[in-house]
């Protein structure tokens, strides 16, 4: 029921998310619909005020009138079919997005053949869309153009039009629920038996071996016999549509006719008299016509492929809001993760409080799981047991903006230098933070070397430190609080990484840097040192001298001066 509504949906945002385009197609109908208004007026004029009192020329002007009335409607109408495409395309983009996203989530990326399904549903669905916006819009406006005709023209008539009008209307309306679905059990009945035929002809052979023979019949007949049971089905609820019909496009013209010594007498004339007519019988009685046929052919249509698209491509999970933190504090509680269901964790219940302001290096041996902390702490990843809070608001769920993680390969893209480092912010005073954050990590020289701020980048003519160097003053630049460096320094040499680490340490907010060197680990305010799934936090003179493995480590590191 939900993925139905979902597909309705669709239906409704598509017409109101192009206002503007409403609006127009509405005042290009209304042009349209002019001769739908114009025709009883020119053909009681004519035959009145021209035709009747021997003045052709009179008539033959009103005639005319009307013809140009229908050269602007032709013009009107085309305009109209632009409208409505503009409101159908979107249409059909939500809908495909839709359904390549549910059927691949679905089919997990195994059966292309279920997208290229679905993507053929949604050009019906798209088809049969833009044919029910057109038809209903059209009836619509001829409806209130004849309404409006008939009453400044004969209003007495309307009492003998309106009435069987309105209930043949309501007699197709009420009948389109049971055409629909008697529309979809034929066409199910069909499928059945097409189903059928093809696995019969396939195995004629096998049938024929087993002596299958009159089993086969027998099932054939019985699917045959319902398809022939759902085809009469339908065609009864047809016949009430043909009735529909009869009520309301036909019935109007007779009453007009039987009712014409009741008009005369009410002071009518016999050319507003064959006006009246001609409003039921050119304009009104198409318009039903039309919108009967557009909505049992095309209306029922959307509906089924709706309903198929709906059932093939299930909905999307909804994103569920992203939360802003109270501040860039991080919490770790017992937090457990391991990469599979059978794989050993590489965080097994630990705790860990990195409070707002702090400056932690996380060092350990490789594959003890730094980079998986830094990914839980960003969000990326989340515990299969605990909990990561950013701030007071869950890791995954922190606000994009609150948080930046550079990891060790840096990403940059084919554009400016300005656009890169900016990336994806655009402030008004792009120049003087640009500088300020140049100037701040170190990267006038680089600036200047690729010559300057609007110079085109080739990220693949960078080197692996350039690129570091355009990631870093990204995220030097961007509002979040919270900046987690894994080895984003480490193409870098040692004095550029000190002095990117130190206008981080100097910006404000939490800095967590998976240390790549001893120095960045002397920099920090605390070290993390992971150990398989042991942790220890300290100082370094305090690591030292409880960790043999920190000493280990230590030594291996190359001992540069601390800046
Ligand atoms: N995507 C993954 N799928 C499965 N196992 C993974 C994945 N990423 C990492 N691991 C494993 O998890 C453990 C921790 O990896 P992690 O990358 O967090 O360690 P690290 O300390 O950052 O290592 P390094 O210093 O080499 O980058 C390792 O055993 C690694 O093989």
């Amino acid at each position: 029921m939900r993925r139905r509504e979902r597909a309705g949906i669709g239906f409704w945002r598509a017409l109101s998310r192009e206002p503007r385009r409403l609006v127009a197609m509405g005042l290009w109908s209304v042009l349209e619909a002019a001769p739908a208004f114009l025709i009883g007026h020119a053909v009681a004029r004519a035959i009145e005020d021209g035709f009747a009192r021997a003045e052709p020329v009179t008539g033959l002007a009103w005639l005319a009138a009307l013809g140009v009335a229908w050269l602007v409607a032709a013009v009107a109408a085309r305009q109209v079919v632009l409208c409505v495409a503009a409101v159908a395309e979107p249409f059909r983009d939500d809908l495909l997005a839709h359904v390549v996203e549910g059927t691949l989530r679905q089919a997990d990326g195994r059966d292309s053949a279920a997208v290229a399904r679905a993507t053929l549903q949604v050009e019906l669905a798209r088809d049969a869309f833009a044919a029910v916006v057109t038809t209903v819009r059209g009836f619509a406006f001829t409806v209130v153009s004849v309404v409006l005709g008939l009453v400044t023209l004969a209003p007495q008539a309307l009492a003998l039009v309106l009435p069987p009008f309105a209930a043949g209307l309501a007699l197709f309306l009420a009948s389109l629920p049971a055409l629909a679905r008697r529309q979809r059990a034929f066409l199910l009945a069909d499928e059945r038996l097409a189903d059928a035929m093809t696995g019969v002809a396939g195995g004629l052979r096998d049938i024929e071996a087993c002596g299958l023979q009159d089993r086969t019949y027998e099932r054939l007949d019985r699917q045959v016999g319902d398809q022939a049971a759902a085809a009469r089905a339908l065609a009864r609820v047809t016949a009430a549509r043909t009735a529909a019909l009869a009520v309301g496009g036909w019935l109007p013209v007779m009453l007009v006719l039987a009712g014409t010594p009741w008009l005369l007498d009410g002071g009518l004339g016999p050319g507003v008299i064959v006006g009246t007519l001609a409003y039921v019988a050119q304009s009104l009685a198409p318009a039903l016509g039309g919108l009967v046929q557009g909505l049992s052919v095309s209306g029922v249509r959307l509906a089924a492929t709706l309903r198929r698209i709906a059932a093939s491509a299930p909905p999307a999970p909804r994103a569920r809001p992203s939360l802003r933190p109270a501040s860039s504090d991080v919490r770790l509680s017992s937090v457990t993760f391991a990469y599979g269901p059978h794989s050993a964790p590489v965080l097994d219940g630990l705790d860990l409080v990195i409070p707002e302001g702090d400056h932690l290096a996380v060092v350990g041996p490789s594959g003890a799981g730094k980079s998986t902390l830094a990914a839980l702490v960003s969000g990326m990843l989340r515990p299969a047991e605990g909990e990561v809070l950013v701030g007071g608001v869950p890791a995954d769920r922190i606000d994009p903006d609150a948080r930046v993680l550079i990891p060790q390969e840096a990403y940059v893209f084919r554009g400016t230098l300005a656009e890169n480092l900016a990336y994806p912010q655009t402030p008004a005073d792009l120049k003087e933070r640009l500088d300020e954050a140049v100037a701040a990590v170190g990267v006038r020289e680089l600036v200047d070397a690729l010559g300057g701020y609007e110079a085109l980048l080739d990220p693949a003519a960078l080197s692996a430190g350039q690129r570091q160097l355009v990631a870093l003053v990204r995220a030097y630049l961007a509002p979040a609080r919270l900046v987690i460096l894994d080895e984003a320094t480490c193409h870098l040499d040692p004095a550029a990484e000190a002095r990117a680490e130190a206008a981080f340490a100097r910006r404000g907010g939490t800095l967590i840097v998976v240390a790549h060197r001893l120095t960045s680990a002397l920099r920090a305010r605390r070290i993390l040192l992971m150990d398989g799934t042991r942790v220890t936090v300290g100082t370094h003179d305090e690591l030292a001298k409880v960790s043999p493995l920190y000493a280990d480590l230590a030594g291996h590191w190359h001992p540069e001066p601390v800046s």
